[in-house]
């Protein structure tokens, strides 16, 4: 055998990576930055990473998953940082954190301010599919090459925002095709989840109707969900309707772990989320009025109604159904469909929002069964997906976007809008976090150099010694992984960071004495957890679904109940793009000792410090 040239055994799945790769390399917005880099004729900073394009970085590829193999087509692209922010916020995650107060917990709503959303470039029927497609990519070129332009000098001041042309293709398909457009928001930050712009895109371009979906309204404060409420129906006089697809009646408990710790579980079968579910039809039906019959919706949502109570101490422990319902999918290529309000009698409702703030949770709560999947991670819906909630109501599911904006990085992290796990500097968002929650108190951690003041960086290696996170090498305290670790924690709610409209503080007994406030706590079911459920609140929904726990400030704020302090879940989602190296003993073991410092409020614990 002749020699240096010995045949490398090349796998069927690296072919397949090299062909993903090869494909990868031909989308649009690498070449959209490359000639961003090569025609800007702004002085380049470049020093430290040769060119835009090797900036971008490219999330969630996951070919081989993907047996259609498309993925790669819709993976979030996001301009990296470059090495000297990474520096720059190491050497601020090392100095000691400044307590912030309450009306820093306040935000207002101009964080979408001198931005717009890419909009489908004009089309008809007349125009050849390729000339349409070439126009739209000329005119993506374009938008994208101006925000650029504009913030060269200032890239803080411009948030990650999705590259991706096809991401911004499936919500133009989504906004066409729907006759309501329903945007879905994470309560805990939703002036930074709901662009204004495209509200008025919507509802003024379009001439569609807009309903706000505050979400995972069980991580929040009901007097906070109500501020937020009244917020947006006064700012723009529209539908408002609260939601969570995990109120208590779809959660039980009596479930041990080994290290003793008591863990929900789902309760039986997935139910639909009827409160939140009731809201959502009547806004529709409040828009819609006579000209479509939502009456089969009603008594359908009724009818779960009717079932949640009767069951709620039914002790089924079947599993849940796992199906994904083909028929209530439609594939068909929608590209070029021309819209008619209520086509043949359905109601097209859309539902759009930012990744990971609970599209597809909300399409299965909906439902009450699961037919789509949903991941913890975000950005894990990539194609527009149609589900018929009844024959005459269907959902048009779009993936997740993230807007342009100024939200600074760090929250973008929180929000779940960029994964944690593709962070490369996760230290800046634990700082923004450990300023407004007392991190130290909450997992109970020894300073490691036993000082009185922490730093970012101090919690996270007191939080890897702990956990014994240590690095393959030197045998140091893991602090990435630590941070990564409490990052995902936040992200899930598990720790609850939730910011509050403007002036909360101030009106605070006014929002807490608020006679529609136990109508959000209905909606939350909080007062429907059975006798029993009180030791241990946290779900453990298996399969794919991400485990919903709460901060321990939570419950005791929103239930009437004490709570045991070993409020716990675990993780077992099975989520094949899951995107942590921390396992679901890990994260039980912290909530353990979480829990031994639990508050019920974790700003009254930065209060405690304060004194
Ligand atoms: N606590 C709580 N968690 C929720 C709720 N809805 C969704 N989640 C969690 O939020 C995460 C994201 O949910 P998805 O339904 O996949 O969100 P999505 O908006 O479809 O995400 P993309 O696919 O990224 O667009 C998962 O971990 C869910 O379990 C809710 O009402 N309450």
């Amino acid at each position: 055998m002749p020699q240096g040239r010995r045949k490398v055994p090349f796998s069927g799945k690296q072919k397949k990576q090299q062909i993903v790769n090869k494909r990868q390399n031909k989308s649009m917005p690498i070449n959209l930055i490359r000639k961003i880099n090569e025609e800007s004729d702004t002085p380049s900073e470049i020093s430290e990473s040769s060119t835009m394009a090797e900036k971008v970085q490219k999330l969630h590829i996951q070919p081989i998953k993907d047996p259609r193999g498309k993925s790669n087509r819709y993976v979030l692209q996001f301009h990296q940082e470059t090495p000297s922010e990474i520096r720059e916020a190491k050497e601020k995650a090392r100095m000691s954190l400044t307590k912030v107060s309450d009306e820093e917990f306040e935000v207002d709503d101009n964080y979408f301010d001198g931005f717009d959303l890419p909009k489908r470039p004009p089309w008809s029927f007349n125009m050849k599919k390729e000339v349409v497609q070439a126009n739209e990519e000329r005119y993506f070129f374009k938008f994208v090459t101006t925000i650029e332009k504009e913030h060269f000098n200032d890239m803080k001041q411009l948030s990650y925002f999705e590259l991706n042309i096809e991401t911004w293709r499936q919500l133009w398909r989504v906004l066409e095709l729907s006759d309501v457009i329903l945007v879905i928001v994470d309560c805990r930050f939703p002036t930074l989840l709901f662009p204004p712009y495209l509200y008025n895109y919507i509802k003024n371009e379009l001439k569609k109707e807009v309903i706000i979906l505050l979400n995972k309204i069980d991580l929040v404060d009901s007097a906070v969900v109500l501020a937020w409420k009244k917020f947006y129906e006064e700012k723009y006089k529209i539908h408002v309707v609260l939601f969570t697809s995990y109120p208590s009646y779809n959660l039980r408990g009596n479930h041990e772990n080994k290290q003793g710790l008591k863990i929900r579980r789902r309760r039986g079968k997935m139910r639909m989320a009827s409160e939140g579910a009731m809201e959502v039809y009547k806004a529709c039906q409040a828009i819609v009025k006579n000209q479509v019959d939502l009456t089969k919706w009603q008594e359908k949502i009724q009818h779960e109604m009717n079932l949640a109570k009767s069951a709620l101490n039914d002790d089924d422990d079947s599993e849940d159904e796992v199906e994904i319902e083909q028929e209530y999918t439609d594939e068909k290529d929608f590209d070029f469909e021309e819209h008619e309000l209520y086509k043949n009698g359905v109601l097209s409702i859309g539902t759009i929002g930012f990744p990971n703030v609970g599209k597809s949770s909300i399409i299965n709560a909906l439902m009450g069964k699961k037919v789509v999947s949903i991941s913890r991670t975000p950005g894990h819906t990539k194609h527009f997906q149609t589900i018929f909630l009844t024959e005459n109501v269907r959902l048009v599911d779009c993936p997740g976007l993230v807007f342009p904006s100024k939200t600074p990085k760090t929250l973008q992290v929180l929000l779940g809008s960029y994964p944690i796990s593709q962070l490369r500097e996760p230290y800046a968002a634990i700082k923004f976090l450990a300023e407004r929650l007392d991190l130290p108190k909450l997992f109970v951690l020894k300073h490691p150099d036993g000082d009185e003041e922490w730093s970012a960086m101090d919690i996270c290696d007191a939080f890897a010694l702990k956990r014994g996170f240590f690095t393959a090498k030197a045998a140091r305290p893991d602090t990435y992984r630590a941070a990564n670790n409490i990052l995902r924690m936040a992200l899930d709610g598990k720790i609850t960071l939730s910011l509050k409209p403007r002036g909360f503080h101030k009106n605070k007994k006014f929002w807490e004495t608020h006679e529609e406030l136990e109508k959000v706590k209905e909606i939350q079911a909080l007062g429907k957890i059975t006798a029993g459920d009180d030791d241990d609140y946290f779900s453990d929904s298996g399969d794919e679904y991400a485990q919903k726990a709460k901060s321990s400030d939570y419950l005791p704020k929103n239930g009437n109940k004490k709570r045991s302090t070993k409020e716990s879940e675990i993780s077992n989602e099975g989520d094949d793009e899951d995107d942590t190296d921390c396992d679901e003993e890990e994260e039980e073991e912290v909530e353990a000792t979480a829990a031994t410092a639990s508050s019920s409020n974790p700003f009254d614990l930065l209060n405690d410090d304060s004194d």
